[in-house]
């Protein structure tokens, strides 16, 4: 499996405030050891589209984790607006409900073939990788994890999206349940390592994740955080292509 194969898997969080410029400092350090670049809400909120076209044109991809999670016609608005921002994938709660996800599939075609621009992945954000069984009784549910995130991923898929965000612990419930087409994305990658004011509660390593069956990785402070972080990326995409070459 060649390098590019694993590096197209590896999406890095770039989860930072101080400034634009150290934003697109580290995609340049970056770029050529990561396939994509997560724009969340630590960043989007402080930088914003100019962010998201900077990267762009460098020539680089972008996922939008803004996690929408409203109603349907408001999150489908704020689709479109994803759509118009050419960004290669971005996300919503499932926990929004079908209809909202419904209305948002529908309108990321519609808003795409009008505009002529390239279809994102849209993924449904499952249970979030800092919960677990625990946390879902104190919310009142009464579903375990895995089970919440396996109804969550079929309703993702009949309401037509492109797939899920989950731990790489539900991968192959998933992958089962939803086949092999429907794209999985997992957050909560850890190596034996802790990272310092962890707040991941179901992990996973690299290599792990991918044998499983995850499309690609998310990681944050494990790269941001290491004493060497483009050596700890490329660590990564060689875990990742041990992973694939054990499928
Ligand atoms: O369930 C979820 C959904 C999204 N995330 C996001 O992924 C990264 C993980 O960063 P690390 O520093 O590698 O923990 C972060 O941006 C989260 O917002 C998630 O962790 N879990």
């Amino acid at each position: 499996m060649s390098n590019k194969a694993a590096r197209e898997k590896l999406i890095f969080a770039l989860d930072m405030g101080k400034g634009l410029d150290e934003a697109m400092s580290w995609v340049r350090r970056l770029t050529g050891h990561v396939g994509v670049f997560k724009v969340g809400k630590e960043a989007f909120t402080r930088f914003g589209p100019k962010l998201v076209q900077e990267i762009q044109e460098t020539g680089s991809r972008v996922f939008l984790d803004l996690k929408f999670h409203d109603i349907p016609n408001t999150v489908a608005r704020a689709a479109e607006g994803a759509v118009e921002m050419g960004v290669a994938m971005f996300n919503v709660h499932t926990l929004g409900g079908k209809s909202m996800m419904e209305e948002t599939a529908k309108a990321v075609r519609e808003m795409a073939r009008k505009r002529n621009l390239p279809v994102p992945l849209v993924l449904g954000v499952t249970v979030l990788t800092s919960l677990n069984d625990d946390d879902l009784r104190a919310l009142g549910f009464s579903y375990s994890t895995a089970e919440l995130v396996l109804r969550l991923a079929r309703m993702a898929q009949d309401a037509g999206l492109s797939g899920v965000v989950a731990s790489a612990q539900d991968v192959e419930a998933i992958r089962g349940a939803c086949g092999k087409d429907f794209v999985i994305v997992t957050p909560g990658i850890r190596g034996s390592a802790r990272v310092s004011g962890d707040d991941q509660k179901r992990t996973l390593t690299a290599e792990e994740a991918i044998r499983r069956g995850s499309d690609y990785l998310v990681v944050g402070r494990p790269i941001q955080t290491a004493a060497d972080p483009v050596a700890a990326a490329d660590e990564l995409c060689q875990e990742i292509a041990r992973g694939l070459d054990a499928r």
